[in-house]
């Protein structure tokens, strides 16, 4: 027999918002307990799971308060979280589960495992690394979180620190471009949904790994099938590689 759980939706006016909650209103499986916006009080003890699309404030916010109430589980997925913010989501952890990421889908999931294996296998000396995303003209942060996370897998595959081999962005007459270092460049129009491509170019060849996100409920989708995972787990913070089952030994 299924087993029923209690979802909350965090954001539930904004884009991703309604996104998850039209997910979750086609699951059999799953009672919608809370839905709140900013400015909205919410029982944290009607959830066995909140999912919360909303901005770094907030889900930080949230983080501490199921934390100090001992549940319910998260899945994050708002990005542009500062350092200091990615902190205090790893200290709520250590009471609760937490699925956080930058992106649920899983072509972008694949495309992480993709990105550090090429990183790890073509020279750092011959090939520069270049970060492409495009999304809608209402996305506030920059570099997107996928655009960060595709860098990290890169840096990793290359052993590197990602904040040791950042560029800055390009902008004016600057020095030539350095080997070993990894790009960032980002494109905000209109209603694109997400586009992201990491580009290894040599003197002679270039490799483009690249993926689209054709529906924002590609996004949800995701999302929902993290909060059923993680809503029987121990507490810790987790991500979407270990939803799919993809994190490396
Ligand atoms: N990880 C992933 O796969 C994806 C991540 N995202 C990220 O998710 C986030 C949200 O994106 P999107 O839905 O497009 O943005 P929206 O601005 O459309 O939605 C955000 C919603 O959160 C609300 N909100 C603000 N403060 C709070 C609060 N304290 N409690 C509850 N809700 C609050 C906003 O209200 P108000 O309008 O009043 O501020 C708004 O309704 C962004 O950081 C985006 O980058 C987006 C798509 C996929
Ligand atoms: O804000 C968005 O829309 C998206 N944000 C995520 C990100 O910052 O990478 C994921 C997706 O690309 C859509």
């Amino acid at each position: 027999m299924t087993e029923i759980f209690h979802a909350g939706i965090s954001g539930y006016r904004g884009r991703m918002g309604r996104a998850v909650s039209n997910v979750l209103d086609a699951r059999s499986d799953v009672v919608v307990a809370a839905r709140f916006d900013r400015g909205d009080a919410v029982d944290l003890h009607l959830c066995d799971v909140i999912i919360d699309f909303s901005t770094p404030e907030s889900s930080v916010a949230l983080a501490k308060a199921c934390a100090e109430a001992g549940g319910p589980a998260l899945v994050i997925g708002s990005t542009g979280l500062s350092a200091e913010q990615e902190a205090e989501l790893e200290q709520a952890a250590e009471k609760i589960a937490i699925v956080k990421s930058g992106n649920f889908s899983l072509g972008v999931n694949m495309l992480i495992g993709l990105v550090r294996n090429a990183a790890q296998r073509l020279d750092a000396k011959d090939w520069d690394i270049e970060i492409t995303e495009a999304h809608h003209r209402r996305k506030v942060d920059s570099p997107s979180g996928t655009a960060l996370m595709l860098g990290e897998a890169a840096a990793e595959g290359r052993r590197v620190d990602l904040d040791d081999v950042r560029t800055k962005p390009y902008d004016g007459v600057q020095d030539p471009r350095e080997s070993g270092k990894i790009g960032f460049s980002t494109i905000r129009g209109g209603g694109i949904i997400g586009e992201h491509s990491v580009m290894f170019a040599s003197d002679d060849e270039i490799l483009t790994l690249s993926h689209s996100a054709i529906d924002r409920s590609l996004f949800a989708k995701g999302a929902v099938a993290a909060s059923a995972w993680v809503r029987s787990r121990p507490a810790g913070l987790y991500d979407m590689q270990d939803v799919l089952g993809f994190r490396q030994a």
